[in-house]
C-alpha cells in the first residue's frame, strides 16, 4: 500500500552536512571514527542532520558492502544525537541501489536519496522517473529524495520536468537535493511543490540565493566545518537580516574562491576537514588524489583567517 506522510514524519529542513568517509591510512573503512565525527558535528558545528555516502563521502568509489557498513554505523552513532540521517543509495546498477535501499530500511535510516546513474544515462524525465521509481520500490516506507548533480553525472534532465506527476509514481517521494546553479529550474520546482516535500539547495557558495527562492534547507560538504556560521546565516535570513546573511555568504565565497584557485576537490576538502576537526579521516580513495601538504597548509590558513570562530 502506498505510504502517506505519517504524522511523526518531519519535513527535512535546515542544514544537512554531507559527510566524508573515514578511511585508514591504508585506505580501509575506519569505522571507529564515526562516533567522534557525529560528536564533532553536533557539539562543535551545531549540525544535527547528515547526508551519508554521497558525493563528499565518495560513495561511487566504495563497494556495496562498505556502503552498508558505513550506513549502519552512521545510523547507530547518530541515534539519540542527531535528528536525521539521509543515506544515499545511488549506484550504476539498479540492483545495487535496490539492495542498499532495502538495507537502509533495515538499519532504520530516516530517508534515502538517489543520484542518477551516469554511465548509461536516462536521457529524459520519463526515463529518470522510471528509474527512480524502481529504486524507491525497494524501500517503500522510506522518504525518498532525488539528488540532482548534473555537473558530475552529466544528466541534465530539468528537475521541473521530473517532478510532474512524480508523487503518483513514487508515493514515498519527499523532495530534491538540488546541486546545480540553474536557479530558474530550481525556482520553477516550487510551483509543483507538495506540502510534504522539501526542496534542499546543494551549492553551498550560493545557498542564500536558494533560500531567497524558497529552499527548505541545504545539504553540503562545507557545513562539516562552516556549519556554525551557516546556522547563523539561516537564522539571519529567517529574521529578514539580509546584510548579516550576505556577510556570511560572502565569507564562504571568499574562502572557496581561493580554494578553487588551488584546485579544490574532494581530496582537498577532506584534508581541510581533517585539519580543522582533528578527526582521522585518512586520504581520499583513488581516483581522487590526496591533497598536497602545501595546498592543505595554505587553504587551512585562509580558512582560519576567514572563519576564526568556527
Ligand atoms: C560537487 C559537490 O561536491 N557539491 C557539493 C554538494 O552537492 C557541495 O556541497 C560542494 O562541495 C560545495 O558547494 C563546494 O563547492
Ligand atoms: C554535498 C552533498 O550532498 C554530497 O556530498 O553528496
Amino acid at each position: 500500500m502506498a505510504i502517506m506522510a505519517s504524522s511523526s514524519e518531519k519535513l527535512l529542513t535546515g542544514l544537512v552536512a554531507a559527510t566524508f568517509t573515514p578511511l585508514t591510512e591504508e585506505g580501509e573503512i575506519n569505522i571507529k571514527e564515526i562516533g567522534p565525527y557525529v560528536d564533532y558535528l553536533t557539539e562543535r558545528q551545531g549540525v544535527t542532520k547528515i547526508f551519508v555516502n554521497g558525493t563528499t563521502g565518495e560513495s561511487m568509489s566504495l563497494t556495496v558492502a562498505e556502503r552498508k557498513l558505513l550506513a549502519e554505523e552512521w545510523c547507530k552513532k547518530a541515534k539519540g544525537k542527531m535528528d536525521h540521517v539521509v543515506v544515499h543509495v545511488g549506484c550504476m546498477s539498479l540492483k545495487d541501489s535496490q539492495d542498499l535501499a532495502l538495507h537502509a530500511t533495515q538499519i532504520k535510516a530516516d530517508s534515502i536519496a538517489v543520484i542518477s546513474p551516469s554511465f548509461f544515462k536516462p536521457n529524459n524525465a520519463h526515463a529518470l522517473r522510471t528509474y527512480l521509481k524502481a529504486v524507491a520500490s525497494a524501500a517503500p516506507d522510506l522518504p525518498f529524495y532525488y539528488y540532482h548533480i548534473p555537473s558530475i553525472t552529466g544528466v541534465n534532465v530539468l528537475v521541473r520536468d521530473l517532478l510532474v506527476g512524480i508523487e503518483e509514481q513514487i508515493p514515498s517521494f519527499r523532495g530534491v537535493k538540488f546541486s546545480a546553479i540553474d536557479l530558474m529550474d530550481f525556482g520553477l520546482c516550487f510551483s509543483l511543490m507538495k506540502p510534504n516535500w522539501s526542496l534542499l539547495y546543494g551549492v553551498d557558495e550560493q545557498m542564500l540565493s536558494g533560500l531567497v527562492l524558497g529552499a527548505d534547507g541545504a545539504v553540503g560538504s562545507t557545513y562539516n566545518y562552516v556549519g556554525c556560521q551557516f546556522n547563523k546565516l539561516l537564522s539571519a535570513f529567517e529574521k529578514g537580516e539580509l546584510v548579516e546573511a550576505r556577510t556570511i555568504q560572502f565569507k564562504l565565497q571568499d574562502f572557496l574562491g581561493s580554494a578553487m584557485k588551488l584546485g579544490f576537490d574532494v581530496g582537498v576538502n577532506k584534508q581541510l576537514m581533517v585539519e580543522v576537526s582533528g578527526l582521522s579521516l585518512g586520504p581520499p580513495r583513488l581516483p581522487v588524489m590526496p591533497c598536497h601538504p602545501d595546498v592543505a597548509a595554505s587553504i587551512k590558513q585562509k580558512y582560519k583567517s576567514i572563519f576564526p570562530q568556527c
